[in-house]
């Protein structure tokens, strides 16, 4: 019996309704016939990278057999985020003749979720999109809320657009040959959930003592409670003009780490628990939290990554990021800070780039 459940996720933008279908389940990818029904006679493109096609396309090739269906494969990693394999992407849109009735369906994670959306946004202004998120982090966080982008001149997310997709399939199947960091990278923004905007979340993690004993009743759990935290923040504020920048808690010093060594020392959920125990750091010291609840932070931001040593220069390389966060008003860093359980607020008073580089120190 497969199980289907359906949550149906209504943005009212710019008076016009975007509402879309996130579909959750187990063993979809064999039949995902069933669910693009809608484009079988239009072509479409499916853009995964290599691991994720190793293990998957030709299951997806072969439920798709009757379908007009291309794919491209894009190397593994936050380096294939650029308008360089934007590029690529293009002319084999080009190539194929793929027309503005097309579809671009993105399987894989986060960094295929991303590109893909941005070229779905930009080829022809907007083609078809179909996000196929198969991380934890993915499925929680980028398939849905249409941010799209890739990064450029080492700054992350530099480029980009908004851009809703037309449906989201999350089978959580695809989670079971996620590696065990990549898993504690998508709990990384479940936590940031927690810490944003519901605090019984945290103790859900807090008992996780072995990655790979989250058993799928609660990794559906998380993925359900995620994606309604988030849903209801972008309906709001789906072009971030407001509160939908709680969602970046942690970001701020977070894609600053990430973008360390050329994206490659940390993960991006990695990255984003350091920042959140930074940003509590600086919360901490503005009295805004007890230092009770900075050392829960801090002990769920251990179960992610114990690498939080950093050199002099990368503290610098980290500053001159953070003064480029797309958050920031007239020059003036804006962070989202923690001031309760469960609550966060959008601190834009300046803080002194003394006590930010104290944050960054690897003994807070
Ligand atoms: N658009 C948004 O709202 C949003 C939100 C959060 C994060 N992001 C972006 O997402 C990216 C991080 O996403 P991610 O953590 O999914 O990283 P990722 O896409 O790099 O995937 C992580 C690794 O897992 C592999 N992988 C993917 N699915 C797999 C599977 N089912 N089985 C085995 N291996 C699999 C990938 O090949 C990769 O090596 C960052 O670029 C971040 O900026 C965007
Ligand atoms: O959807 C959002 O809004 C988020 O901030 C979600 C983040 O987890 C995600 O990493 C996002 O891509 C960061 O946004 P950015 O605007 O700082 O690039
Ligand atoms: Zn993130």
């Amino acid at each position: 019996m497969i199980e289907r459940e359906v949550i149906i996720l209504k943005i009212k933008v710019d008076s016009q309704l975007y509402k879309y279908n996130i579909y959750i389940g187990n063993n979809i990818y064999k039949t995902l016939n069933a669910y693009i029904k809608e484009y079988n006679d239009k072509k479409i493109l499916i853009i995964t990278d290599s691991n994720v096609s190793k293990i998957y396309l030709d299951s997806i090739l072969k439920s798709l057999k009757n379908f007009k269906i291309y794919y491209y494969i894009i190397p593994a990693g936050e380096n294939s985020k650029s308008l360089e394999m934007a590029g690529r992407i293009y002319n084999k849109l080009l190539r194929e003749k793929f027309d503005r009735q097309s579809l671009i369906i993105s399987f894989g994670g986060g960094v295929v979720g991303d590109i893909a959306g941005f070229v779905a946004a930009t080829y022809m202004r907007g083609i078809n999109l179909i996000q196929i998120p198969t991380t934890l982090l993915s499925q929680v966080d980028s398939s849905i809320g249409g941010k799209v982008g890739v990064n450029f001149n080492n700054i992350k997310n530099i480029i980009g657009s908004f851009y809703q997709p037309k449906k989201v399939i999350i089978d959580i199947d695809t989670l079971k040959t996620l590696s065990e960091r990549d898993t504690k990278s998508g709990l990384a923004e479940i936590i940031k959930y927690g810490i944003i905007s519901d605090y019984k979340l945290l103790n859900l993690i807090h008992n996780i003592n072995d990655i790979s004993e989250m058993d799928s009743k609660l990794i559906k759990l998380l993925i359900k409670r995620s994606l309604e935290i988030k849903k209801d923040i972008v309906k709001v504020d789906t072009f971030e003009k407001g509160k939908r920048k709680i969602l970046n808690f942690g970001h701020t010093i977070g894609h600053g780490i990430e973008s360390l060594d050329n994206f490659k020392r940390f993960k991006h959920g990695e990255a984003v628990a350091l920042g959140m125990l930074s940003e509590a750091y600086i919360s901490k010291e503005l009295g805004l939290i007890s230092i009770e609840y900075y050392k829960e932070i801090k002990q769920l931001v251990k179960k992610i990554t114990q690498d939080n040593i950093f050199t002099q220069q990368e503290k610098e390389v980290i500053m001159e990021n953070i003064k480029l966060d797309k958050k920031n008003m007239n020059e003036n860093i804006v962070f989202i800070l923690p001031i309760s359980y469960g609550k966060v607020k959008i601190y834009e008073d300046k803080i002194n780039e003394g006590l930010i580089k104290k944050s960054l120190g690897g003994d807070i």
